[in-house]
């Protein structure tokens, strides 16, 4: 593992019943840094990202985070936001922060609230009662509120507009713990552009290309065309 990084990734292959989805993945991340980890749909986003999230077990290679083998410990400096929903749709708001609260001793109860009324997220109604665009804030507003290391956010733009797209990015910049990293993954590419530091560009289990995304979109007009340059 390089001294700097925190996160490293080891020829890392992925099965499922006998299909390889990933490819001998070699990665270090380091610390501080916001990092896309693009490609289309099926390249092996959600696999990746549940592997480090340590929810599949079944693989080949080794990965550290911040020194600590995937488990209990790494679990403690990880904060995950799954690509579907994972909240009981009955609960309401507060009832969600309680759960938190209780189940994550980093987790910021006070940053919450504040977070929840700055966007106008009401405490007092269902989960399942909010629109698409409200959940998805407040999924992310949970997420962010853990005081973690890595970030993990799978498709956290993919059911929102633009605007709140511009939100989100805006709540994830300013409310991360200022030490951390946070992967985001997703296909939106343009839309990532300007808030990644570092972009992975990952191709039918493979990564294709890495590097701090200035180098990354060098020779193009813009990420989306080194992107779709790289898929060609
Ligand atoms: N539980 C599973 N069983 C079998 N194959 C799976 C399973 N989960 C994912 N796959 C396959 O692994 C490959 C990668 O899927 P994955 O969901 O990781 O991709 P992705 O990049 O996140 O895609 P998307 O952008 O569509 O969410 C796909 O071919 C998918 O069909």
């Amino acid at each position: 593992m390089n001294n700097s990084s925190l996160l490293s990734i080891q020829h890392l292959t992925k099965s499922y019943v006998g299909i390889e989805t990933l490819h001998d993945i070699n990665l270090e991340l380091p610390a501080n840094k916001i990092i896309g980890l693009l490609g289309p749909n099926g390249a092996g986003k959600t696999t990746l990202i549940k592997i480090l999230a340590n929810l599949l077990s079944q693989y080949d290679g080794k990965i550290l985070i911040d020194g600590h083998k995937l488990g209990i410990e790494s679990k403690k400096i990880i904060s995950y936001l799954p690509d579907t929903s994972y909240l009981n749709e009955k609960w309401e708001a507060r009832k969600i922060l309680d759960f938190f609260e209780d189940f994550f001793e980093d987790f910021q109860y006070s940053k919450s609230l504040m977070l929840l009324e700055q966007f106008h997220i009401p405490l007092d109604k269902s989960f399942k009662s909010l629109s698409k665009g409200t959940k998805e804030k407040l999924q992310l507003i949970t997420t962010l509120c853990r005081n973690a290391k890595l970030y993990l956010f799978d498709e956290p733009i993919a059911g929102v507009d633009p605007l709140a797209r511009q939100e989100i990015f805006d709540l994830i910049l300013q409310n991360r713990n200022p030490q951390s990293s946070v992967i985001i993954s997703t296909h939106l590419v343009s839309d990532v552009e300007k808030y990644v530091d570092m972009c992975i560009f990952i191709k039918e289990g493979s990564i294709i290309k890495f590097g701090d995304t200035s180098e990354v979109r060098k020779n193009y007009s813009n990420l989306e065309e080194a992107f779709k340059g790289s898929f060609r």
